[in-house]
């Protein structure tokens, strides 16, 4: 299986701007590339880095400047068999949670994001190609659909649950043990109950 890893090498976790410097977010998300690749590795398959600029990792990288939709397409396009490609902030991917998508059948396998995204897509038919911003989850169905194609959605919290926003950093500190939950851990990020939720706290 050709398991591919997009990666915003340049400016990554724009919206974690809140609460992460520049530096920060390039730190925090190279740890969550770290935790996806290592998961992707544990069941088997080696991972792909697909990225928008060099960047040193343990994987091997493809270097595509190209928009995240056009670089995907370029590899399902060029690709003889199936291909899946899993998102890089996906901080609470674990090997088993991955297993399941790769074991699923159909011709195009889809795992939603929260907020209508799609975190994981296997492909299986030669013609499938991704349209990803926006309600791709639904796009993703629709395309399926109208060619015909047999879709198949895994309903997986852990991989549900890309890291977009600063609310999304309570579930890396409550449901991972991996490197960006480390990271989170000592750049001094807590869980913090409060009457109206569960948040996240940043001690100096
Ligand atoms: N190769 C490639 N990967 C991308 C590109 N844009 C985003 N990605 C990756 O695609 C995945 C999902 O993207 P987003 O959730 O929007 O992540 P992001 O662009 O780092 O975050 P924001 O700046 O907050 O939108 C992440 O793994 C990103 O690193 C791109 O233009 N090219
Ligand atoms: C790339 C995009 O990610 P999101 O912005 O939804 O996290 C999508 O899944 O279409």
């Amino acid at each position: 299986m050709h398991v591919v890893v997009p990666f915003d090498a340049r400016d990554p976790k724009t919206r974690l701007a809140p609460v992460l410097d520049p530096d920060e977010r390039r730190d925090f998300a190279r740890a969550m590339l770290d935790d996806v690749c290592r998961a992707v590795e544990e069941t088997g398959h080696e991972p792909t880095v697909l990225a928008t600029a060099g960047i040193d990792v343990e994987w091997p990288v493809e270097v595509d400047d190209r928009s995240l939709s056009e670089a995907i397409n370029a590899v399902l396009a060029r690709r003889d068999g199936p291909v899946t490609v899993v998102m890089a902030d996906l901080a609470l991917t674990t090997p088993e949670a991955l297993d399941r998508v790769f074991e699923a059948e159909g011709e195009v396998v889809l795992v939603p994001g929260r907020s209508g995204g799609t975190n994981v897509v296997l492909a299986r038919h030669p013609d499938f190609r991704v349209d990803y911003h926006g309600v791709s989850i639904r796009d993703h169905r629709e395309r399926a659909a109208v060619a015909g194609r047999e879709t198949t959605s895994v309903d997986s919290f852990r991989l549900s649950t890309d890291v977009d926003d600063p609310s999304d950093l309570v579930e890396v500190l409550l449901h991972s043990e991996g490197a960006a939950a480390a990271w989170l851990v000592d750049h001094g990020f807590d869980v913090h109950a409060e009457d109206d939720g569960v948040t996240t706290v940043r001690r100096d």
